[in-house]
């Protein structure tokens, strides 16, 4: 079976530009939302994937697999770990254009097992936006920067209104956030899309 992949972006794009806005690079995010599977600080078996801003349009995340994030025997699951690059290349849509964005889209592939105790590296790039359509892409390495290639993924962002979360989100939740604003560990976007 052939590993090239088909060409990418898709679709014709223009350049995605870091927001003016943006945090400069070595600017530490910290967790969007304290019960995000990826980040959140109160998720006890989240992945707490750390993310810091990088040059130009990239991110830099991490995160260790721990003994909760297994598939295989001392392996991690790998929808988990797609969970991971879902989280990182939000973190680099979000942040680096500084507008909400929900994924449409997200193909891994898996080039190394990932092992228990490993940490993942994982660096974000924005690759093009057409539209509401942003297309981003990331590689991780296995216990350093420079360590050896494990995974790949790329993903469509779709850009949304803040109408998305309130339209779809299971009201208890939406009303914890609007009692308790500060479960929404960040909430610096341009509004409109
Ligand atoms: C700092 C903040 C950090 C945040 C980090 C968070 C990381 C985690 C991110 C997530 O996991 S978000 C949760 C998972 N994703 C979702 O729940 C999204 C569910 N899907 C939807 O709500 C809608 O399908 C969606 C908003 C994506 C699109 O619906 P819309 O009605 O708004 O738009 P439409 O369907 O017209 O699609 C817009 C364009 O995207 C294209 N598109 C959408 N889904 C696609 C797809 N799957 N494949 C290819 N193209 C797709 C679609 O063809 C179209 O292209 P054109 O503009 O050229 O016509």
């Amino acid at each position: 079976m052939s590993r090239v992949p088909p060409p990418w972006p898709p679709v014709e794009v223009e350049t995605a530009h870091r927001h003016p806005d943006a945090p400069p690079p070595g600017t530490k995010f910290g967790p969007h939302y304290a019960h995000c599977f990826g980040c959140g600080d109160e998720v006890e078996h989240g992945l707490h994937l750390q993310t810091e801003a990088g040059e130009g349009t990239a991110i830099h995340a991490q995160f260790t697999v721990t003994e909760a994030h297994q598939g295989a025997p001392g392996l991690a699951h790998g929808g988990l770990l797609a969970c991971a690059f879902d989280e990182a290349l939000g973190v680099t849509v979000g942040q680096q254009l500084r507008r909400p964005a929900v994924t449409g889209r997200l193909e891994t592939d898996f080039l190394a097992p990932v092992p228990v105790g490993s940490t993942l590296h994982i660096v974000g790039t924005l690759d093009g936006i057409a539209g509401r359509k942003v297309y981003a892409s990331a590689e991780g390495r296995l216990d350093a920067p420079d360590g050896p290639l494990a995974l790949r993924a790329r993903a469509l962002f779709v850009i949304v209104d803040f109408r998305h979360f309130v339209e779809h989100g299971r009201a208890e939740d939406l009303r914890a956030v609007a009692e308790n604003p500060s479960l929404l560990r960040q909430s610096r976007f341009d509004i409109n899309p």
